[in-house]
């Protein structure tokens, strides 16, 4: 059965009635829960798949290509042009600013953005259409901002640009918003895109208006979300019951924007492309697996928001976390988002419960160098005075299962540290009876292979071995063989955002997060993150600037451990 006539079986239904999208397919039947019409703008929408058809039906992907022609009694014969309007809600905040906006225009900009798009904010500030095009052009920090025709191109995306001003919680506003979403779409099929760039206490209502009040009638709607995913396992579950009381889990774009890094999209290439690889990939050969993210400022204007999440939801429960599921999963079936995710989520589950002894937390304090002071987390205003939130972790954790058993995998996560980055460091086992033992002095661990995948900055993935020193002698020193971005490819590397909205567009959730996913990933950190609270953790403190706490090289330590990034390494 076609949307269409799903659709005019609604215009009958709804003259005396509105729907509630509780429904639920059997097959190509649809359940439909009616309610007494509270809201003239709410319509029959039967809950369909993000690619807009029914959920048991074909699932129909706007490639822009073949165009079906639409033929209904009052639309007349027409060729069904789609469209997509992308809604950014919290259009006036920070992250819209600064990374979805100039993502928009990148896609804009590279011509990845399908013919027909049109781009609204969503918010409470009382904005223009053009007070919202001097925002996104004067916050113009995309890769593209140098490049040729970029002033035209952003005018041409400016003009794309509209914004509609309302409340969170108002259907009535959503129903506005679907009044101005239609006119834009110009009777086309329209495919609406919402990105959620809001705090999380409003997600549910937004959820609920926007999709009872402007979901597309007949095309697909998409929610991208933004984490945090709740606190802990209770308000994560809690998060998916409510958004599951109005779209279905495929309308649902769970977003961590890691996944969208180029060389974390690349680890899934570099093991099962590569013979080298993947046959090293288990406890035989490797010896323990470093996660490491650092970031050289404080939560500068983001006191408030962090203090109540602190850097371990902040960065592992999510970040690193899935870093590590697709660094630790078996073979997918197929590279297709569910064979891909079910194999994430069976590592996932097979981690050990996080538990405190394996865990070292630190915050940040103020500190003077070279004239310049640099403030304590707590001397942010909107952090609480005495606030025990760490700005620094460091964990060790496992996976129990047949190819990692014993290996730790070792993360540090940190705000205000020397430098910024990202990186996987992999070590691997002592050579077993090496001739050359002799050559590497006693610190057998220096001399082992390291493959080092540099998420960022400067991308680069590169494998330390050993290498004879050229001469007539027999001296050994640890090179590396490297692959170095910058030096091998000219493309630009496109923001994570780019890659994920881009995804969110064309249906492709293989970089999003599912449900059972989430609820996995909590359950490994939320027994800790409960007693790091109940029993009021004092975290270790650090220098502003500094390498971070020295709890986290005894953690290390007790598992044989050296992390890898303080050692020097020039690539
Ligand atoms: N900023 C970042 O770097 C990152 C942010 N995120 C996540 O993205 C989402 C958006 O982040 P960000 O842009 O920083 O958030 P902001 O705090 O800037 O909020 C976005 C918008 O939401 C509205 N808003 C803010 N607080 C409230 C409130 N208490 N009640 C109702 N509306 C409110 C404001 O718009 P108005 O008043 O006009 O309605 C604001 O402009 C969050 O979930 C955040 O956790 C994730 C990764 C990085
Ligand atoms: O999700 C978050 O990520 C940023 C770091 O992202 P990056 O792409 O710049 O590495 C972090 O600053 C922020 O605290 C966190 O919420």
């Amino acid at each position: 059965m076609t949307n269409l006539r799903f659709f005019h079986l609604h215009s009958y239904i709804s003259s005396a009635f509105s729907t509630h999208r509780e429904g639920s397919f059997s097959g190509n039947r649809e359940l439909v829960t009616l309610t007494p019409r509270r809201n003239q703008c709410w319509r029959f929408s039967p809950l369909k798949s993000s690619n807009g058809s029914p959920l048991a039906g074909a699932s129909w992907k706007d490639d822009g290509k073949e165009r079906p022609v639409v033929k209904g009694p009052d639309m007349g014969s027409q060729l069904a042009e789609s469209t997509v309007s992308i809604t950014v809600v919290g259009a006036s905040g920070d992250l819209a600013k600064k990374k979805i906006f100039p993502a928009l225009f990148a896609l804009f900009y590279e011509d990845y953005l399908p013919k027909h798009f049109t781009v609204f904010g969503y918010a409470r500030s009382k904005l223009t259409d053009e007070e919202l095009r001097d925002t996104i052009g004067q916050t113009l920090t995309c890769r593209v901002n140098k490049r040729e025709n970029c002033g035209d191109k952003m005018e041409q995306f400016l003009k794309r640009c509209f914004y509609h001003s309302g409340q969170y919680g108002s259907e009535v506003d959503f129903c506005k918003l679907d009044e101005k979403l239609k006119e834009k779409e110009e009777g086309k099929i329209p495919n609406r895109l919402f990105y959620l760039s809001i705090p999380p206490n409003i997600f549910v209502d937004v959820v609920r208006g926007a999709s009872r009040s402007a979901s597309s009638p007949n095309g697909w709607t998409r929610f991208i979300v933004e984490k945090p995913f709740g606190r802990d396992s209770e308000s994560s579950s809690e998060l998916t019951r409510c958004l599951k009381m109005y779209l279905a889990e495929d309308q649902i774009f769970r977003i961590d924007h890691y996944l969208g890094k180029e060389l974390v999209e690349n680890l899934s290439v570099l093991r099962f492309s590569n013979l080298v690889f993947e046959p090293l990939w288990s406890r035989n050969y490797i010896r323990n697996v470093q996660l490491i993210f650092s970031e050289d400022f404080g939560t500068e204007g983001r006191g408030g928001y962090f203090d109540h999440y602190g850097i371990i939801r902040d960065i592992m429960q999510n970040h690193l976390l899935q870093i590590l599921a697709l660094f630790a999963m078996e073979t997918p079936v197929s590279l297709d988002a569910e064979d891909i995710r079910n194999e994430k989520v069976k590592v996932l589950r097979s981690m050990r419960v996080l538990k405190l002894d394996d865990v070292v937390v630190g915050q940040y304090k103020g500190h003077t160098k070279g004239g310049k002071s640099y403030p304590a987390y707590t001397d942010d205003p909107t952090v609480p005075k005495g606030s025990v939130t760490p700005t620094f972790a460091a964990a060790a954790l496992f996976i129990d299962n047949a190819r990692w058993d014993g290996v730790p995998f070792l993360m540090k996560a940190g705000k205000a540290l020397y430098r910024r980055g990202a990186e996987i460091r992999v070590q691997f086992r002592h050579v077993p009876g090496n001739l050359y033992k002799g050559k590497f002095g006693t610190d057998l661990d220096k001399a082992t292979n390291e493959l080092v995948i540099r998420v960022q900055p400067d991308e680069a993935i590169y494998l330390k071995i050993n290498n004879k020193i050229p001469g007539l002698g027999m001296r050994l020193d640890s090179s590396n063989l490297n692959l170095h971005y910058s030096e091998r490819y000219s493309r630009e590397i496109p923001d994570a955002y780019e890659r994920l909205l881009l995804d969110a567009i064309e249906g492709e959730r293989r970089l999003f997060i599912r449900s059972d996913e989430l609820d996995a990933a909590w359950a490994i950190f939320s027994p800790l993150l409960r007693e790091l609270e109940e029993k009021r953790v004092a975290p270790e403190l650090y220098p502003y600037g500094s390498r971070g706490p020295v709890g986290a090289h005894y953690l290390a330590a007790k598992y044989n451990v050296r992390w890898g990034d303080l050692t020097t390494d020039s690539s």
